[in-house]
């Protein structure tokens, strides 16, 4: 095999790496215009076709399924092929063989594809990547934004900068006439990143993290995000990538992941998505342990039922705030976040006043397909989600302990519709209050026990720990909350919404049922992808093989 001249003559230094600016996309403005254009364009010219891409090479199987618009589901956004069980071999196989060149790349070279992808990303490829976003995931323009311009390319960039400075880490001493130096090594195999259909950012940062640190990466990507998804691994190609280093293998779940387990060089699973698949894919490595080469890295992000908890000492305009806050962190992107606001605790004393606040600006809501832009909700993903969180809005309306202050229609007739809707309770553990429903949905139940007995309730009612936020005027209040909160959440939040966490500011990732807390987005994340290698020199020979200690 040759290999690539790998000499490194310099340190060389990062550009500064920032947070992408984002838009604003107010009426008449440049960008909107531009988005418009995209998404009129893409509307008009779908479907598009999107084949398996292994070693670089295009492949129509001819075993293709839809991704449907979930705005208007008659509109297919692309049919898309799949791959099989004799695919993944192959991609695997590719991914092995292309491992040692890609590894050996100084990183300065492997960052660089990333750090221009980040820029193609927030200019060529922005308001492309936004609408088919937007078309084929539900978002309205904000909520694309912040996943495909900023997220993404923040977590291009910032990998860079987390990676620069984990390859500075050094030992700290040497004995005289010794250089101990720790090399940053690939993981022994390759990763498998399995991604969700709610972020493009995540999609494209399961696969990207590992890769920026010299492995190769069998990709299957969410069903629901596959156009959107493979327009990231266009753009990754298009930066330079080398055919092989990420295989894009859209298919049946439980046939790749079959595949990829029984491989003695799987080394690592890096999944996003629901707890349950979590845990499945969990028991399933185990059961093949015997199998590997080496012990699989384990890292997945998954479910939440996160929390606002309102303190007493809240004033009304302090009330209206956490209202606001709420109607945000609950049905932004019609409540598909892993960190949707999705259980509210109010006392008792302030309950009225911060209902009637959210059914006041609960009624300003419009929802509608995400090509008209001035909704702030839009459709959920799909017929099956539709139905889950119809379900629960069901249960609500018929059982004893609910009843729905807002919204609570849904109408699946032209796209997946439901709307926002507010439940009160007085069961703290009634069903919406304690499971995921990955939708518009939130529960309110008014506290009657003291401010510490909730905090503590609050942890007692679900498995998961991703995120939450704490509404307190009061200082030590704020400090009691926290404290006592400490492990209900991965992301805290104090007078702020439980969603929107930002790579660089606020690295994401919650414990519990929640997952592996690797945080992505920060230096924490991407140790799990190297497996290091301690190098000690010894510049100076031995005259003896024996010590003092062994003198008469
Ligand atoms: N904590 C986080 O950072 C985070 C971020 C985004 C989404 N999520 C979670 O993701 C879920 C929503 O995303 P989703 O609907 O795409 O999740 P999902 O679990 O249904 O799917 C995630 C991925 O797993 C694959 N998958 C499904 N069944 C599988 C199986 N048996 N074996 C192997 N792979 C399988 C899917 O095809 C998809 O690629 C929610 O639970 C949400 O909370 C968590
Ligand atoms: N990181 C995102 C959530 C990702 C999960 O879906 C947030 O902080 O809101």
């Amino acid at each position: 095999m040759s290999y690539p001249q790998t000499a490194s003559l310099a340190h060389f230094k990062l550009p500064a790496i920032d947070n992408e600016p984002m838009y604003s996309y107010a009426p008449s403005s440049v960008e909107r215009q531009k988005l418009q254009a995209a998404v009129e364009e893409m509307r008009a010219q779908a479907p598009f076709e999107v084949p398996v891409v292994i070693n670089g090479e295009r492949i129509f199987t001819g075993k293709t399924e839809k991704q449907v618009n979930p705005s208007e589901h008659k509109q297919v956004l692309c049919t898309f092929h799949q791959a099989d069980a004799a695919l993944t071999q192959k991609a695997i196989d590719g991914a092995l063989a292309a491992r040692d060149r890609w590894e050996a790349l100084p990183f300065n070279e492997r960052a660089a594809v990333f750090l221009k992808a980040a820029d193609l990303l927030s200019t060529k490829y922005r308001y492309k990547l936004m609408a088919a976003t937007m078309l084929g995931q539900g978002k309205n323009i904000w909520q694309a934004e912040i996943d495909t311009a900023a997220e993404l390319a923040d977590f291009f960039r910032f990998n860079c900068k987390y990676a620069e400075e984990m390859y500075h880490q050094q030992p700290p001493k040497n004995a005289p006439g010794v250089w101990n130096r720790v090399e940053y090594r690939a993981l022994d195999g390759f990763v498998y990143a399995v991604t969700p259909f709610n972020f493009t950012a995540i999609a494209g940062n399961l696969p990207g993290a590992p890769a920026l640190m010299g492995n190769v990466v069998v990709w299957k990507p969410s069903l629901m995000a596959v156009y959107s998804n493979y327009l990231v691994f266009q753009l990754l190609e298009e930066a330079g990538l080398p055919a092989g280093v990420i295989q894009f293998i859209p298919g049946p779940a439980i046939e790749i992941t079959e595949t990829v387990l029984a491989s003695p060089d799987f080394s690592s699973l890096h999944f996003t998505g629901s707890t349950q698949v979590f845990r499945t894919l969990w028991k399933n490595i185990a059961n093949n342990i015997d199998n590997f080469k080496s012990y699989p890295r384990i890292v997945g992000e998954t479910g939440g039922k996160n929390y606002h908890m309102l303190h007493p000492d809240l004033e009304s305009s302090d009330l209206k705030h956490a209202a606001l806050q709420t109607i945000r962190g609950a049905f932004e992107y019609q409540g598909q976040k892993c960190s949707a606001t999705s259980r509210v605790y109010v006392p008792k004393a302030l309950a009225a006043e911060y209902k009637s606040y959210l059914v006041q600006e609960h009624a300003k809501i419009t929802q509608g397909p995400v090509h008209e832009f001035q909704h702030f909700s839009g459709p959920v993903i799909s017929q099956v989600s539709f139905d889950k969180i119809k379900s629960y809005i069901d249960y609500a309306a018929s059982a004893e302990d609910c009843e729905i202050l807002a919204g609570g229609k849904y109408d699946d007739s032209v796209g997946y519709y439901v709307q926002p809707t507010v439940i009160a309770t007085t069961n703290p553990k009634t069903k919406t209050m304690v499971e995921e429903i990955f939708g518009p949905v939130v529960t309110v139940y008014e506290y009657e026990g003291s401010f510490e007995e909730t905090c503590k309730l609050i942890g007692e009612t679900t498995e998961y720990a991703l995120t939450g936020a704490l509404f307190a005027h009061n200082r030590e209040n704020i400090v009691m909350g926290t404290n006592l909160l400490r492990h209900t959440a991965g992301n805290f939040y104090v007078n702020d919404k439980s969603t929107g966490a930002v790579v660089g500011q606020q690295p994401f990732g919650g414990g519990r049922a929640s997952g592996t807390n690797d945080k992505a987005g920060s230096l924490t994340l991407l140790t799990r992808f190297v497996s290091t290698r301690s190098i000690k020199e010894n510049f100076v020979p031995i005259e003896d093989f024996s010590y003092p200690s062994n003198l008469q």
